[in-house]
């Protein structure tokens, strides 16, 4: 296989490396990843994180294991176990059926090809999506933003955060407001750490700062991606991206979701089909990351954790996607079926 390289992911001299998103942003930690097992693992501890990425990350996979001399039986099961590394996020789903489909008409030889295909695909869908969106964005907007969707979540420049650097660059002045977004932080995290690279003006904010700011008219537009797109336009992001659609709506801020084509599916008609993931109680009892782990609540305090919510396409302003921005009427039409 071809080297490849991206913020948080990259093939170099027939190893497949994953930036450790764990430790960000305090420790760069590039692990090597040689087994399913090994990314399954990485996935599941969000070492390896986002939507798009995760799909691109599970081919490479493959595509190097194919390389290295996999047969098709392996690969196929390989395939399977990958799909199943988390169930919100249908991109890797989308890019396994992908892979699996090369696989069956071509063999094991091809999915090296299809692997890199899929990175480079998700690189122009960023690009594209990003230039669109870039357009809705007004001269000296103040944008929130939920969670990370950046670099680190792609193989390319971001949804929502291709959207805010591509605004950044045409140099239209503009400011974001950071979601730390609990439980796991990947706003403080990441998405802090990605706007200091981009030179992109920001505040950090707790997630529950959001609605004073909405009230006191300091947010022009909020820009989030999506996990699970589904054809009536209701979208799976994030948790508590629902309860920041409910108070942009409330508060008449146009609210926007941005995601690639790979991230819609067509095989699910509304929201309350897309499975949620529950995570561990530990990220909500406490903390865990390059500074250690910290348990603030007491040890067996019962939690609820699900990983991500569901947005109904009714409060949504605008879907920024790489075929174009569309609108309620558009997705009532059908639009998503069709790209
Ligand atoms: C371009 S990334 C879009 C989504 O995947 C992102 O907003 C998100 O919810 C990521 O969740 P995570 O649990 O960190 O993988």
């Amino acid at each position: 296989m071809h080297d490849l390289q991206a913020t948080s992911i990259k093939y170099q001299r027939n190893t497949l490396y994953v930036l450790d998103q764990h430790q960000l942003p305090h420790v760069e930690n590039w692990l090597p990843c040689e087994s399913v097992d090994a990314m399954v693992a990485m996935i599941q501890k969000l070492q390896i994180r986002g939507a798009p990425l995760i799909g691109i990350g599970a081919s490479l996979l493959l595509g190097h294991l194919a390389a290295n001399g996999a047969c098709t039986t392996t690969l196929q099961r390989n395939a399977e176990v990958l799909r199943a590394a988390r169930p919100t996020a249908v991109n890797l789903m989308n890019n396994m059926d992908s892979m699996l489909a090369v696989l069956q008409t071509s063999g094991p030889s091809a999915l090296p090809t299809e692997a890199e295909r899929l990175f480079h695909e998700d690189v122009a869908l960023c690009n594209s999506l990003a230039n669109l969106g870039a357009e809705l964005i007004p001269a000296n907007a103040n944008i929130l933003t939920h969670c990370n969707t950046g670099s680190l979540a792609t193989a390319g420049v971001g949804t929502a955060i291709g959207v805010i650097n591509a605004a950044h660059q045409q140099g239209k002045n503009i400011h974001v407001y950071v979601d730390e977004t609990r439980p796991l932080l990947q706003g403080g995290r990441l998405t802090a750490w990605e706007m200091k690279q981009l030179g992109v003006a920001h505040t950090l904010i707790c997630d529950n700062m959001a609605a004073i700011l909405m009230r006191d008219k300091k947010v022009d537009c909020i820009l989030v991606g999506a996990d699970r797109i589904a054809v009536n336009g209701d979208f799976a992001n994030k948790v508590g991206t629902y309860s920041l659609a409910v108070n942009a709506y409330h508060h008449n801020v146009p609210f926007y979701v941005v995601a690639p084509n790979t991230t819609v599916d067509i095989e699910c008609m509304s929201g309350e089909k897309i499975p949620i993931e529950e995570r561990d109680a530990a990220e909500v009892r406490g903390v865990s990351g390059s500074f250690g782990d910290v348990c603030w609540s007491p040890n067996q305090t019962p939690v609820y954790n699900p990983a991500f919510d569901v947005t109904p396409a009714a409060l949504i302003s605008g879907w920024i996607l790489d075929k174009g921005v569309f609108n309620q009427e558009q997705i009532k039409k059908g639009v998503l079926k069709t790209l």
